[in-house]
């Protein structure tokens, strides 16, 4: 059975958009300021429907004026639409303008809600290792949030519209049809309310034809959004990137990269064009027709004198109303089709984002921060795939005992730094360490920005001078940067590793951690700065202990303690 019309599905799908939307409108600290503007929006809409009504009578009163020749009436008459119409013209841009910016406020509330699910507990970093299933949280963010408030509000206050419109106009042509008979024979038939039947009819076989042409949008839809963010996904690595593409001069296998992820782009917009040209087709000849239809009924009575031209355009323009209101879900099936893709990805996201953790590890993980040494027992560190990496019996740092961890590479070192650091969900046994802790990777991050907000990350403010701040850049010997404090720039790609690694020494010297982790942090410098650094470490942080990862000798001079992690190594299988 198809996906729209299923009823148990469709019930599923609504307890989605429910679930998404109850928030906003029920808990939020905005939701009175929200529902007074959609009660507003939706007493305009309202009043909109009955200047319709109005317009309506206005049409049976000015044809009649028309036939009869009635100059007099016909100036009144075009007077009276000029009020109608301004009014109407008013009402409709401010429905526009609050309708936006409620749809606006929301979206902001909204994206203010996933930043933090996706950025709390450290998911944003859990779901690209665990290469999640929910691609591309970026673009679920900015564009299906967005796709989301802005289906949600127009699809629910244009059906709104629809059924109110549809109950008014169902009244007028129930009335009007009255003149509407038939003639079998010599009996002359009259059916109540037979325009009105004849306009549900029109309907109802319009949207089963709809649905059956367009059925496929929701998939492909839901596909295309996926293609055009691993596009644009693509490009931005390679910006990210360009340095060492342009070092291995990788631009045509780049190209090769970018032209296939655009196949899969430009493919699915084909089948999704083939759909929508069907779709289009049927609507447009169904929307036409509509136009015809009632006047091709009402013209025997018409010509049969039981009609004025002024009921006939009432009958006409009554009916249309009527099939518009009633082709609701045709003129909105393909919105339909992407909003429904829109819920489907903002839900799975949500749900993956709720089940990061492993339920089964976590209840096996004991980790505690309050103490001030290290001390990891019967602890195991895993992979993804449930292999495990090490094992450690028993392992106590003390504070002050700086120790260097050595192992060849793939041991597993980083993978233990990650799990100390808390971020590393695979692994078992009990762990207690100090709160305060801070990592130096081999390469550091350093976010778009000042000079200044790259050396203090991750805090945005610092009570250091800028003579402080330059001195210190001074002494982890940068004293090119030192009066660059406020230069703007993408210091990822001007510095070089060096230089990076050197920044990130600065970082630690302003943080003062109780324990300092160094991952191959002075791996791109020479010996000399290296040593430099680090006697720099030694001398302004005395109560900063030091756990170094590193694959050279020369740092065992300021570590007393070595760790081989291959001791701890599980045997192959
Ligand atoms: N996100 C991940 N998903 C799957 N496997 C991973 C992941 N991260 C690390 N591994 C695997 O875990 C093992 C240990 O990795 P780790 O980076 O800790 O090694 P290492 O001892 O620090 O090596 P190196 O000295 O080269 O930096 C490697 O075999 C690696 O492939």
């Amino acid at each position: 059975m198809s996906r729209l019309l299923n009823t148990s599905r469709h019930r599923h799908f609504l307890a989605k958009v429910w679930a998404l939307t109850k928030p906003y409108w029920t808990t939020s600290e905005e939701r009175w300021s929200a529902w007074a503007l959609l009660i507003t929006i939706i007493s305009m809409s309202l009043l909109m429907v009955y200047f319709t009504v109005l317009l309506n009578e206005w049409n049976g009163k000015f044809y009649n004026a028309l036939q009869e020749l009635d100059l007099e009436a016909f100036w009144s008459l075009i007077g009276y639409f000029s009020i109608l119409a301004s009014i109407y013209i008013f009402f409709a841009v401010l429905q526009y303008y609050l309708t936006a910016w409620l749809k606006i406020r929301w979206r902001r509330w909204l994206t203010n809600v996933y930043f933090d699910r996706w950025l709390d507990n450290k998911t944003y970093y859990l779901m690209e290792l665990r290469h999640d299933e929910s691609d591309n949280p970026d673009q679920r963010i900015s564009e299906d949030i967005d796709r989301f408030t802005d289906n949600t509000l127009s699809l629910s206050l244009g059906l709104l519209r629809s059924l109110v419109s549809l109950a008014s106009f169902s009244v007028i042509l129930w009335h009007l049809s009255t003149a509407v008979t038939f003639n079998l024979g010599d009996t002359e038939i009259a059916i109540p309310g037979f325009m009105l039947w004849a306009a549900l009819l029109y309907a109802v076989i319009g949207s089963v034809i709809t649905h059956y042409v367009g059925r496929r949008l929701i998939s492909l839809n839901f596909t295309q959004q996926r293609y055009e963010a691993n596009f644009r996904f693509s490009m931005a690595r390679l910006r990210e990137n360009s340095e060492r593409i342009a070092l291995y001069g990788g631009e045509e296998t780049e190209k090769h990269f970018l032209r296939q992820r655009f196949t899969m782009v430009w493919r699915n917009f084909m089948s999704i064009m083939n759909t929508q040209k069907y779709l289009v087709g049927f609507t447009s000849a169904y929307s036409q027709a509509a136009i015809i239809f009632p006047i091709l009924i009402a013209a025997p009575a018409y010509f049969g004198g039981a009609m004025q031209l002024g009921g006939l355009m009432r009958v006409v323009n009554a009916f249309g109303r009527v099939q518009d209101a009633l082709s609701w879900f045709v003129d909105n099936y393909a919105a339909l089709a992407a909003w429904r893709s829109v819920v489907d990805r903002l839900t799975t996201m949500n749900e993956n984002m709720a089940q990061l953790t492993p339920p089964n590890l976590r209840e096996k993980q004991h980790f505690d921060t309050t103490a001030h040494a290290i001390d990891l027992n019967n602890v195991t560190l895993g992979l993804p795939d449930g292999r495990s990496l090490i094992n450690i019996d028993h392992l106590r740092l003390d504070p002050g005992q700086h120790t260097l961890i050595t192992a060849p590479s793939g041991t597993g070192k980083s993978v233990l730094f990650r799990t100390l650091a808390g971020i590393w969900p695979w692994w078992e046994g009990q762990i207690e360490r100090s709160e305060q802790l801070m990592f130096l990777p081999q390469s550091p991050y350093l976010p778009i920005g000042t000079l200044r907000e790259a050396l203090i990350y991750p805090e945005r403010t610092t009570d250091q001078t800028d003579q402080a701040l330059k001195a210190l850049l001074k002494a982890c010997r940068l004293d090119a940067l030192a009066e660059r404090l406020d230069d703007y720039d993408h210091w990822a790609q001007q510095l070089s590793p060096g230089e990076q690694q050197r920044l990130a020494f600065a970082r630690a010297l302003l943080k003062a951690p109780e324990w300092l982790f160094l991952d191959e942090a002075t791996s791109a410098l020479d010996m000399d700065t290296e040593r430099a650094l680090y006697e720099l470490l030694a001398e302004r942080l005395p109560d900063t202990t030091r756990v170094s990862i590193a694959h050279r000798d020369s740092l065992g001079a300021f570590h007393e303690h070595t760790l081989n992690l291959s001791d701890f190594k599980t045997p192959s299988p």
